[in-house]
């Protein structure tokens, strides 16, 4: 039978939910019109099949009129197939308000409304959104978040501070393991991370021009990342490059010398900044860098800062001391403090490995220790003496006495340092050298710029004084003699290279020298001499050729046996697949050298490392080597203590660059100098970073966790098979732990945001973590992939699946027994400056009500019991819901009533969740003030403040209706 339509009555369309409150304008044996005032639509449909449903409201439903007063229901009656309603407006008097001066606006979106007025949705779509809303609480309450999502294998290390490091409001840290440990990777992950919970929504990332690219390529691939790449290119079309970027990589180079950019930068609300190589910031009491400079005013402004370098000590500890300032003013106020504090590190780091060890430290550590101890701490020391603590009070006090050490009185928990040394797994380093004869002309051109009236060319001509342009004797000849033959045509070096690589021709050279000309001239006299055509990679190329010509090396099939780069291809660049270097000359300072050498000894590297060092006999190149080789012993591993101790030795070795000074008496004091040095890092900074940079505990059990995860997907692909069905996209089962995911007409576009899927073609992509380390045009589908993000962005961003009528198959409940599956979420007020879904995460609460209001959900799970769901046709659905009106409307309240029981606890653990972020920060700046005059007190009232609002906030939380489902209980294998 068709519904009987009279005009004016108010209907809601089914399928268009959205429009609103219609009004029936006309109706006859065919057709019916409907309009629907929100947006003035009208709608015809036929009469006896039309996707409608009409609106009634029942006692306590409280209604709009078009005037915009409202009164609450007590009673109706029919006025010629109209209903008009009864009750109380907000002034207690009784008034009546008929359905045809409704306001239009009443919403439909709520599930008791949806489900009261027979707005249903499939059973497959609330159980979607139950799984959604069920997977998003698990997901932001679980530590693992962030660190399962990258495409990355699973190295302690890195876990270990994408995990500590990535977890904090506003992260300011220096990461600073040595060369090729993975710090992009590890900067990478905090990025994610922090986008992944909301800490972060927007980041800056400043890099030398020539790991641009290599920063994009990294970002997309491991971490599918939404980078804009703000180049020549790009600025070319967008004058303002920085607005409504999320993730903006740039030239640090380009930024500094461009003011107006940097202006422009300076006005966007990034909320992480990540500078890369940042021993590049030079900085000193008197003077700093224009890179410091524009660094220091983004970082001034910008809460979170991450600044990666492998060799933080290059420019000194005075440069070393302008990055840490840079991360935390109040921490490093002055370089004095700094030298003061490290002077007792050592002891420091005793007591610390003492601590580890279950150790408490002796009377006397005691004594040296109490004047430089706070009181809190010194409480903890007591603690842990006291006979009567308990052991888990102990182990506690030992955990918060070591990071306590470590924030206030070691490094801090602003740097991380990761060392090969106690990273396992890298190759070893083999260095060859190659003795080889001066050529006469170089001779003479050395003894002319060697004379001080030519010294001053030299320069000019290398960018180095005297002594250090004898190291790249191929310049002055090339100035000196430039009649006479090329440089290449007599050089030994080039002679020698030829040889080694005929001998090897299955393998791949990485060739570094110091200057561009020399690199390209070195290709050149390559091809002339033997036909071999090499790739090169030098500052004068386009940042597009260089990453050309690295390609091209990089090429398994076609590639090219030798790349030759100029110093700066000896920074940041992955060349690992490689496992020859050639230093055809050396660079002029330690820690250049080990940048060199990192480019291949780097995580990926499978071979030993052939270190070939082709040098001219009785020159300043065997001096300057045998400097780093037999001196700091700098080929075979990373020495931190090169650069402190080539500034303290330059006058001696540029005596013996000069042939002025014996090298036997400059090793005679150089070894054991570096002896000392190393222990003594060892015994106080590099300890104390030790300590803090890993925790092998912690990160084992982050390892096992997540490869638990990723032995069982099944949890998962669960989830986004049905995901998938209900948003219409394709897959198919390529084997077991592999799909191919094909659009259609009908996915929605949301749910591709970010996701790099071939529209056309379709995508495959995998759940095996170790299947996509390997598989680049594979996706790696885990929890955190944009696509499964979506789906559940998708969900709860609607209210599809909100509203559901099914039937329940069960034979031991009597037929028509029906129960009420209502879930319900906890939400706050949004407030001004406040970032509250930060610390209110979604945390849900599922009620299971039989028809007694009795609640069965803690007995009977929402998977168990869904199995015993069937689909139930809609008009029966609708039918049931009409005819249990009244019984339905008291059991929604009573839910209400139930989930108010819950509230407090509920807000209770949001409030613990939020002081467990805040209170270990207030405490520590409140700590760190009483050491230290530089902390603002305005800071603390400041966190303070936030956190007495945010816990206002809180307190204020409203547990909201999120989804219904009525069950009807049948024994019949009806569908
Ligand atoms: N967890 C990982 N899984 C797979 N590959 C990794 C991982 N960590 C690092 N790598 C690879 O190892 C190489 C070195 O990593 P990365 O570039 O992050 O090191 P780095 O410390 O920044 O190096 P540098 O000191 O030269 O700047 C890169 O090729 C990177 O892709």
């Amino acid at each position: 039978m068709s519904p009987q339509f009279v005009p004016g009555q108010r209907w809601i369309s089914d399928a268009e939910v959205e429009l609103g409150l219609g009004t029936i304008l006309q109706c006859d044996n065919r057709a019916v019109t409907v309009l629907f005032p929100s947006n003035g639509d009208t709608r015809v449909y036929s009469t006896r099949s039309a996707p409608l449903t009409r609106v009634m409201f029942s006692e306590g439903d409280v209604i709009t009129h078009h005037e915009g007063w409202q009164l609450t229901v007590d009673d109706n009656k029919d006025l010629d197939g109209l209903t008009v309603y009864i009750g109380e407006d907000e002034h207690g008097e009784w008034r009546e308000l008929p359905e045809t001066q409704l306001s239009h606006e009443l919403s439909f979106q709520g599930p008791r409304e949806r489900l009261l007025t027979g707005q249903l949705d499939r059973n497959n779509h609330f159980y979607l959104r139950m799984l959604t809303r069920q997977q998003q609480a698990q997901q932001v309450a679980d530590p693992l978040r962030g660190l399962r999502g990258p495409r990355v294998g699973l190295i302690p290390h890195q876990l270990y501070i994408a995990h500590e490091v990535g977890k904090r409001l506003s992260p300011r840290v220096l990461l600073a393991d040595e060369v090729g440990l993975g710090k992009t990777i590890e900067a990478g992950m905090i990025l994610h991370q922090q986008l992944l919970t909301g800490r972060a929504k927007r980041a800056l990332i400043l890099v030398p021009e020539s790991l641009t690219h290599q920063w994009l390529v990294e970002l997309l691939r491991r971490f599918g990342l939404p980078v804009t790449l703000i180049d020549e290119a790009y600025l070319k079309n967008t004058p303002l490059p920085f607005e409504d970027t999320q993730i903006a990589l740039a030239s640090i180079d380009w930024l500094a010398n461009s003011p107006g950019h940097q202006l422009l930068a300076g006005e966007e609300a990034w909320d992480l900044l990540i500078i890369d190589e940042a021993h590049h910031l030079k900085w000193s009491p008197e003077s700093s860098s224009t890179t410091y400079q524009c660094v220091e005013a983004l970082a001034h402004q910008i809460p979170g800062l991450l600044l990666l370098t492998a060799t933080p000590e290059q420019a000194g500890d005075a440069g070393f001391f302008g990055q840490l300032r840079l991360l935390d003013p109040q921490r490093y106020p002055s370089l004095e403090a700094f030298r003061e504090e490290e002077s007792h590190y050592r002891d420091i780091a005793t007591i610390l490995a003492q601590l580890e060890q279950g150790e408490l430290p002796d009377a006397d550590q005691q004594a040296t220790l109490a004047p430089l101890l706070d009181s809190d701490t010194q409480a903890l020391l007591t603690l842990l003496a006291n006979p009567e603590s308990d052991e888990e009070q102990k182990a506690s006090a030992r955990q918060q006495l070591m990071e306590q050490l470590i924030d206030r009185y070691g490094t801090g928990r602003v740097l991380f340092r990761n060392r090969r040394a106690s990273v396992a797994g890298f190759p070893e380093r083999l260095p060859h050298t190659y003795a080889l004869p001066m050529p006469d002309l170089y001779d003479e051109a050395l003894e002319h710029f060697a004379e001080p009236e030519h010294q001053d060319q030299a320069e000019i001509l290398t960018g180095q004084t005297w002594p250090w342009p004898a190291l790249t004797p191929e310049r002055l000849f090339s100035q000196h003699l430039p009649e006479a033959e090329r440089w290449w045509q007599l050089d030994p070096r080039v002679e020698w290279l030829q040889k080694t690589l005929k001998s090897a021709p299955q393998d791949k050279f990485l060739v570094i020298c110091q200057h561009a000309e020399t690199a390209l001239e070195l290709a050149e006299g390559l091809r002339v001499r033997s036909g071999l055509l090499a790739a090169v990679f030098h500052e004068d190329m386009a940042l597009i050729e260089r990453d050309r010509a690295a390609a091209w090396f990089a090429d398994d099939e076609d590639g090219a046996q030798l790349l030759i780069c100029s110093e700066i291809g000896s920074e940041g660049r992955n060349f690992q697949f490689a496992h020859h270097l050639v230093l055809f000359d050396l660079p002029p300072h330690p820690d250049l050298l080990e940048q060199r050498i990192g480019r291949l000894d780097r995580i990926g590297q499978q071979h030993t490392i052939e270190i070939h060092v082709p040098y001219l006999e009785d020159s300043a190149q065997s001096a300057w080597l045998e400097f780093c080789h037999a001196g700091l012993d700098q080929l075979r591993a990373p020495r931190p203590v090169g650069g402190p101790l080539f500034e303290q030795f330059e006058d001696d070795l540029e005596g013996w660059l000069n042939g002025e000074l014996s090298g036997e008496e400059v090793l005679a004091e150089l070894i054991p100098a570096r002896q000392e040095a190393e222990d003594a890092l060892e015994a106080g900074r590099h300890r104390l970073l030790e300590l803090a940079s890993h925790r092998p505990e912690v990160s084992e059990s982050l390892v096992a966790q997540l490869e638990a995860e990723d032995a069982d997907d099944s949890a998962l692909q669960d989830y986004l098979e049905r995901a998938l069905d209900v948003y219409r996209l394709n897959n198919e089962n390529l084997d077991e732990h592999t799909w191919h995911l094909r659009p259609s007409n009908e996915t929605e576009g949301t749910l591709l945001t970010d996701v790099h899927i071939d529209y056309e073609e379709g995508s495959s992509g995998t759940f095996l973590r170790d299947k996509a380390l390997v598989r680049d045009d594979l996706m790696y589908l885990t929890w955190e992939h944009p696509l499964v993000r979506n789906c559940m962005d998708a969900v709860t961003g609607s209210g599809r699946g909100n509203s559901c009528v099914a039937l329940l198959k069960n034979k031991a409940l009597p037929a028509g027994t029906l129960l009420l599956e209502l879930l319900f979420v906890l939400e706050g007020a949004p407030q001004e400056g406040l970032d509250l879904p930060r610390h209110l995460p979604p945390q849900t609460l599922r009620l299971l009500l039989d028809a007694n209001g009795n609640n069965l959900g803690p007995k009977v799970s929402f998977k168990g019991l869904s199995k015993q769901v069937v689909k139930m046709k809609k008009g029966m659905a609708r039918q049931v819901v009409k005819l249990r009106q009244d019984s339905l409307r008291q059991l929604f309240d009573q839910a209400e009533q139930q989930a108010q029981a819950y509230l407090p606890s509920m807000i209770e653990q949001a409030q613990e969740r939020m002081q467990n972020t805040l209170d270990p920060e207030l405490t520590r700046l409140r700590a760190l003030a009483k050491r230290n005059p530089a902390v603002r007190e305005a800071e603390i009232e400041q966190l303070a403040s936030l956190r007495e609002r945010l816990g206002d906030a809180l307190n204020h939380a409203q547990l909201r209706l999120d989804a219904a489902r009525l069950l009807v209980s049948t024994s019949d294998d009806v569908r």
